[in-house]
């Protein structure tokens, strides 16, 4: 696990450079896409560098790793609208390229079962995007989240309502109880990890997931056993590392031929 601890705007072009470099070499990637506030200058970057140094996404997949129950179609909350909104839909992307879990679905379980498929069809995601929530969770695996979990439905925690309700008009009761999310099985076979996390208020997650026993109490510690994994944390968010020291250093003195 790398720990990159720099301010906000230079993670996401290490983020946007990763990903570009992978698209360049490997035009069919398949790209697994956070929504949430953490990734949206790494999008904001990546569609930046596609107007102005022609980076195409049209030959890549890609896959969200969540979604909330019940949302209507036209909702701007559904994940799929805010990932078209804020991502796909400024780039060359077919937008059937991009897939989520189905929300609206009559069976949900199945539903979650074809998602697996679909992403198993695609060959697995290359580089998947995280955020982090305060309690710990990716995707929307929550806390008690099996550390083995696949695609299915979970109910939010009520910290999580209220983080989101900021996207709800402050409303924690617009916020759905359900979702269904990708499982930490699920998203642990992806092949490059990259979570981005900044604000104080995301700290003691951050220290978590990078230093404390790994445990389905702090979901995003299944990281840990994971072979290939990027942090990229700002100083608020890496407020609580114990060893926040060495990950400077090794940052610094990484070696010029190693990537992220
Ligand atoms: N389901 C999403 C996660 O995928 C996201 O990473 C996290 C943090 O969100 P943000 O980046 O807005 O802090 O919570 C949301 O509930």
């Amino acid at each position: 696990m790398e720990v990159v601890i720099r301010p906000a705007d230079e993670l996401a072009v290490l983020a946007a450079d990763v990903i570009e470099a992978r698209l360049r070499e490997h035009p069919e990637s398949v790209l697994g896409l956070a929504t949430g506030s953490s990734p949206l200058k790494v999008y904001q970057e990546l569609i930046r560098r596609h107007r102005e140094s022609g980076l195409s996404f049209a030959r890549a997949r890609g896959f969200t790793l969540d979604e909330y129950v019940g949302l209507p179609t036209d909702h701007p909350e559904r994940y799929r609208n805010v990932i078209a909104e804020e991502f796909v839909d400024h780039l060359d992307w077919p937008a059937e390229q991009v897939r989520g879990p189905d929300g609206l679905a009559e069976d949900l379980i199945a539903a979650c079962a074809s998602y697996e498929r679909e992403i198993k069809d695609a060959g697995g995601v290359d580089i998947q995007l995280l955020g982090i929530g305060s309690d710990g969770h990716i995707a929307f695996n929550e806390p008690g989240s099996s550390l083995a979990s696949r695609t299915r439905i979970k109910s939010l925690t009520q910290q999580t309502r209220r983080d989101n309700a900021r996207f709800f008009d402050g409303d924690i009761d617009q916020v759905p109880v359900h979702c269904l999310t990708q499982g930490l099985g699920t998203i642990s076979e992806a092949r490059h990890l990259v979570l981005l996390a900044a604000g104080e208020e995301k700290a003691e997650a951050v220290h978590q997931l990078v230093e404390g026993p790994v445990s389905a109490r702090w979901p995003a510690t299944v990281m840990q056993f994971h072979p290939h994994v990027t942090v990229l944390v700002d100083e608020a968010a890496a407020s609580r590392l114990e060893l926040a020291d060495y990950y400077r250093q090794t940052y610094a003195s990484k070696p010029d031929w190693q990537g992220l």
